[in-house]
């Protein structure tokens, strides 16, 4: 069954200039699948996944999620965004178990799951440290492991490694491959990085510019479990040839 299913959709903004972010969109991501949407700046990757997290509606098309119309944002979707928006007076902990504990969910199951996380994302050790006191790298996978401690159905990330040095970049993409595999979450994920679109995803939706058009989906059948020595094999730098020449058709379309 698919998870997402954005149907012709459009989205203009009507502020002091109309803007069109998207024209007539159609993508459908199913269950468990990594989807990456590549592309310039502008071209309305956030404003996408803003309307599935239900920050934004749609205006026109429909969009479904787990075949239900998106009106609002629920917990059945974690975003996470390019920095980590933590509490800074809260521990690590704190910080991890926080949305479960104001929607009151029972206490043992998600303490559980938020020690898992916490492992998985290899931060047991800090669970009583403040944000402060963590690099870029460790508050944005402490941010992965509060959303992911909500149990959502899908994860939607946006850009989330975009404001990390390129090694702890590395090493968040290789904590984001075991993770995906170990828990099996769909994930969209909008990046301008080719590279990363193509390590981490399923199928890489490129998109073209203004109005925002996904010009051209490629699957990605590189084997799994991924890890980033993936990065350097042939198959590899075949799918970034192609990639690289879908966005020069795309611009100047
Ligand atoms: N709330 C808004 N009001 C008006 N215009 C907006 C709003 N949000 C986005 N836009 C415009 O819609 C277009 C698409 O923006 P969007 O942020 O979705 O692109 P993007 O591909 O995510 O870009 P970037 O990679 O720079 O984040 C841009 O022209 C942007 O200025």
């Amino acid at each position: 069954m698919s998870t997402i299913t954005f149907d012709h959709v459009s989205k203009v903004y009507y502020g002091q200039k109309i803007v069109h972010a998207l024209d007539d969109v159609s993508l459908t991501v199913n269950e468990g699948e990594f989807v990456a949407l590549l592309g310039p700046s502008g071209c309305g990757k956030s404003t996408l996944l803003n309307l599935l997290a239900g920050f934004e509606t749609v205006s026109s098309g429909s969009l479904l999620f787990d075949g239900k119309a998106v009106t609002r944002p629920g917990p059945d979707r974690g975003v996470v965004f390019q920095e980590a928006a933590l509490f800074p007076w809260l521990s690590v902990w704190e910080n991890v178990i926080f949305g479960p504990r104001v929607q009151g969910l029972p206490r043992a199951e998600y303490e559980e799951r938020a020690r898992k996380l916490l492992k998985v994302v290899g931060l047991e050790g800090f669970a009583d440290a403040l944000p402060v006191q963590l690099s870029g790298g460790m508050r944005q996978r402490v941010g992965i492991a509060r959303v992911l401690t909500m149990n959502p159905r899908a994860l939607l990330m946006d850009e989330p490694f975009g404001a990390l040095d390129a090694q702890t970049r590395l090493s968040m993409q290789q904590l984001l491959l075991d993770v995906w595999q170990s828990l099996g979450t769909t994930v969209l994920f909008v990046t301008h990085d080719i590279d990363e679109a193509i390590l981490l995803s399923d199928r890489v939706c490129v998109m073209s510019a203004r109005p925002g058009r996904i010009a051209r989906t490629i699957p990605i059948k590189l084997a799994r479990p991924r890890s980033i020595a993936s990065l350097t094999g042939a198959d590899f730098t075949a799918y970034k040839a192609e990639i690289m020449a879908d966005i020069k058709v795309a611009e100047h379309h």
